[in-house]
């Protein structure tokens, strides 16, 4: 008889936050086949904050001077940089899995999971065995992988995605990166800082094309001045550099591009291949994820699915929230909460850094929804002029009529912090003249760079008479 349990978890990444107390008088299966703790802990957004945080120093050091700070980067360390970090994290992986191998309720399962039938699933285990199990219920949480296009894979020449170039030996004196998203952003500012000389290759007419076309095209003018971008370019082929080393990049435009490493990362996709979904089961949408209801059930009654493998977006505060949503719905079925898909911000840890969340002014226009737009300068407040900044910004968007924001987009340092009270005010249904003027903003902080570009947006009457914009207090 094969093992039966109450709950089977496949994937130890945001799944492994569902052996919450409600499981504890019963049996949990936490099948892994990867590392332990999954890609946010061990290739993603920790270790990749942990050498943007580096980066920013590197580049601090360089900037210095023009503030009178004379300072001179003697170097920079990568194996130590390398070492330090994963010396970190790696012990966290290790002692998740042996919590979990050895964990009161919880039966570890490392191997590659598979659905064989319904709730039905077989391991692969490293030593060749399979074992298969049971459960009452299951929750499909197995992540995303890189996608390589087909003239990179078809070359043969070794390439780094995202999961590997964080490990490598030693700096490159020169990297390209494919792609122009998230991850082309980060490391270029990682690598870049470091001393490495960067060629970003992007398809579109800009970087980071999802985001508000005003911040992507400034965005794209500053990355200009730091990396080699080349947008509106395709690769046509792939060969080995000179004397076998490195690599070489021919581009649509006849182009080449040489370089000695070469990071792919041009998006991901959800790990369906060979997990069984039809013998589970389980429908999936066209670009590879699995199909889930508003409560996160699949079309396989017992059956869940959370984060990359069926979110609409690939972040780990989504895949934590859905996590939450569904620990409480396995174990109140007549009183399912829905995914919380409302509002989700964004950052992109680059330089500079940004942050987005709600709509884009495209998104206004192409929906036919009424809007005002501000843009604030951070030079124009306090603590933006007293840095000196001349190119970031706060763009907000706002329904002129119940003064509500639709879509705020921040673009310079703190960006990830400062639009929180932007979320807040989004979540909680806050007018702009609320967020702007019933509370305090700490002056001179950086702060004053949100709120100011509250009470410019022309929306209403103000909360209070007598207010005004004010620019250097
Ligand atoms: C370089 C990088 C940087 C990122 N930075 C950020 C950031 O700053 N902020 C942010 O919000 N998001 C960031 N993300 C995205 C974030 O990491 C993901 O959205 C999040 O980790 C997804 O969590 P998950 O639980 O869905 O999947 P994962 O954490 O990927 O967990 C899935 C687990 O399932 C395992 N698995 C796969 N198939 C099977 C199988 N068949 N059987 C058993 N186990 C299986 C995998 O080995 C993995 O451990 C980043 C991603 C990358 C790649
Ligand atoms: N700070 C963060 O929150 C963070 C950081 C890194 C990654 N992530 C998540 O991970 C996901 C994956 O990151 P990513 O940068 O790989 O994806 P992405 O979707 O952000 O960007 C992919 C880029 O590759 C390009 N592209 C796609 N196919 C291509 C091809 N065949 N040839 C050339 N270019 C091609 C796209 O035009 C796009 O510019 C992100 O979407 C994001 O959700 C988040």
């Amino acid at each position: 008889m094969d093992p039966h349990f109450d709950l089977a978890i496949l994937g130890s990444g945001s799944g492994n936050a569902l052996v919450t107390p409600d499981f504890d008088d019963k049996r949990v299966a936490v099948i892994e086949g990867g590392t332990f703790g999954g890609t946010c802990l061990n290739v993603g957004c920790i270790p990749t904050k942990m050498f943007v945080y580096a980066a920013d120093l590197a580049r601090d050091v360089r900037d210095a001077g023009r503030y009178g700070v004379d300072a001179t980067l003697e170097g920079v360390r990568w194996s130590d940089v390398r070492d330090r970090i994963f010396g970190r994290i790696d012990p966290i992986s290790e002692a998740g899995r042996k919590y979990r191998l050895d964990g009161p309720n919880t039966s570890a399962y490392l191997g590659h999971a598979r659905f064989t039938g319904d709730r039905r699933l077989t391991v692969a285990l490293p030593d060749g065995r399979n074992e298969s199990l049971t459960a009452d219920q299951v929750v499909v949480a197995v992540g995303a992988h890189p996608v390589v296009p087909d003239v990179v894979t078809e070359s043969g020449v070794p390439i780094h995605t995202s999961d590997t170039i964080m490990r490598i030996d030693e700096l490159p004196e020169r990297l390209a990166i494919v792609g122009g998203g998230f991850i082309a952003a980060e490391m270029a500012h990682v690598f870049s800082s470091f001393g490495v000389h960067v060629t970003v290759l992007a398809r579109a007419s800009h970087l980071l094309r999802h985001l508000d076309t005003g911040i992507a095209q400034r965005f794209t003018d500053l990355a200009r001045e730091q990396w080699d971008v080349r947008t509106g370019t395709n690769v046509v082929g792939v060969e080995r550099g000179a004397g076998g080393a490195g690599v070489r990049l021919h581009l649509d435009s006849a182009a080449v591009v040489e370089a000695d490493l070469l990071l792919v990362a041009t998006g991901r996709r959800a790990n369906t291949a060979g997990l069984g979904t039809e013998a589970g089961g389980l429908r999936l949408q066209e670009d590879g994820r699995i199909e889930v209801d508003e409560y996160g059930r699949t079309s396989a009654p017992g059956v869940w699915a959370l984060g990359d493998v069926s979110a609409p977006y690939q972040l780990k505060h989504v895949a934590n929230a859905e996590a939450r949503t569904i620990a409480h719905n396995l174990v109140h079925p007549h009183d399912l909460r829905p995914l919380p898909h409302r509002h989700v911000p964004s950052g992109i840890f680059s330089h500079p850094q940004i942050a987005t969340v709600g709509l884009t002014e495209e998104e206004c226009i192409d929906r036919g929804i009424a809007h005002v737009s501000y843009v604030q300068a951070y030079g124009d407040t306090a603590y933006g002029w007293a840095m000196e900044d001349t190119t970031s910004v706060c763009k907000l968007l706002a329904d002129p009529s119940t003064g509500r924001l639709l879509g705020a987009h921040l673009m310079g340092p703190q960006a990830t912090t400062l639009i929180q009270p932007l979320v807040q005010g989004m979540a909680f249904g806050t007018t702009v003249q609320q967020l702007a003027r019933g509370q305090y903003w700490i002056h001179p902080a950086l702060a004053e760079v949100v709120e100011n570009a509250l009470l410019g947006l022309r929306v209403g009457p103000p909360a209070f008479s007598g207010d005004s914009q004010t620019t250097l207090g």
